[in-house]
């Protein structure tokens, strides 16, 4: 009997679940091959100092175009969000995930919601060994409040604050990109990338992080994504010149990556950065992303200014490339790809 009911029971665990009650992590979460969880430390992924973006100066310009043509991230720093607001939406995003189940459950993910409480889908085959929590912030009719949690008590409120003041660093960056592109339009990204999602991410920890990834190798399908990265533990990884490289901590900075949507948009100037987590046997790691894209209805080519005999229209004109993205990433597939003209 009980070897008839293990796999749906199985199925059903969360990550958190799994690491707190078995030894060995289920088959389906078992990566074909070895992962190097201690990849050289990227000490070279740029630093862009977000205040002297906006007083324009022309040295930092060339360092955000440079980090973006060969990075496609960089760490933002001097962003003008406090470290204690950095700190506390941490530390409510480790507070939730820390409550009982029960209390968890109250907000899982329904039917073909992509917002809510949930664990490693189970449409992919290969499972990823984090439970999550996404929630969309903007725009503010669009958000669903039975998925934000009531507990602990002020994730709400901070994560309306927190996601306010991303908006305004998000903002500066947009308009600093445009700048460094030399387009006439210095709004014309902001004006596009007008939705935010919010995803906290929890990886407990797992007994065989040589087999098991946190997220697989992936890129976002965003317009653009800043993540603020666990104080202590590290686990991101970028892959840079067909190299797996671990991202420092770096307490005070935000992680800006540029997304497939910008690299449409920008007609492959940027790239889109690949990137995977790790996980950890010892100790947790928590992160919260926010998913900055354009609204699923707004078309997204590139432009017009970004096109010409040197650089010709790389990509087809697209809208809902987030629909498409994650069917393709279901199947492990890149939808740009499909795009390419
Ligand atoms: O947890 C992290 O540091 C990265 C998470 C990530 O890549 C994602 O949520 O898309
Ligand atoms: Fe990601």
């Amino acid at each position: 009997m009980s070897a008839i009911r293990e796999p749906a029971a199985i199925c059903l665990r969360t990550a958190q679940q799994l690491s707190e009650t078995s030894e060995e992590p289920p088959e389906s979460y078992i990566w074909t091959s070895n992962i190097e969880v201690d990849a050289p430390l990227a000490t070279e992924i740029p630093v862009v100092d977000v205040s002297r973006l906006v007083s324009s100066a022309d040295a930092e310009l060339a360092a955000l175009h440079s980090a973006l043509t060969t990075w496609g991230c960089f760490q933002a720093v001097n962003h003008g969000i406090e470290s204690a607001s950095l700190d506390e939406m941490l530390r409510l995003a480790r507070e939730f995930f820390h409550q009982p189940m029960l209390e968890k459950q109250r907000y899982t993910r329904q039917g073909n919601d992509v917002e809510g409480y949930s664990s490693s889908p189970s449409v992919i085959q290969q499972h990823e060994w984090t439970d999550k929590l996404r929630l969309l912030v903007a725009p503010e009719d669009g958000r669903k409040l039975k998925y934000w949690p009531q507990n602990p008590e002020p994730f709400r409120k901070v994560l309306e604050e927190y996601s306010a003041k991303i908006r305004q660093v998000e903002e500066q960056i947009l308009r600093s990109i445009a700048k460094t592109l030399s387009l006439t339009d210095e709004d014309c990204f902001l004006r596009k990338i007008t939705t935010m999602s919010a995803q906290f991410n929890y990886y407990p920890p797992c007994s065989k992080p040589d087999r098991v990834f946190g997220m697989r190798p992936h890129r976002d399908g965003t317009g653009v994504t800043l993540l603020l990265q666990d104080r202590e533990v590290r686990g991101l990884q970028l892959l840079q010149d067909n190299q797996w490289l671990s991202v420092p901590t770096m307490p005070q900075a935000l992680l800006f990556l540029v997304g497939d949507q910008l690299e449409i948009m920008s007609n492959e100037i940027f790239k889109s950065a690949m990137h995977r987590v790790v996980i950890n046997s010892e100790a947790e790691r928590n992160s919260v992303v926010m998913f900055c894209s354009p609204d699923i209805a707004e078309e997204i080519e590139p432009l017009d200014q970004l096109v010409d005999e040197e650089r010709p229209k790389m990509f087809k004109k697209v809208t809902n490339y987030a629909g498409s993205f994650f069917n393709y990433y279901h199947q492990g597939k890149r939808a740009i790809d499909t795009l390419r003209i």
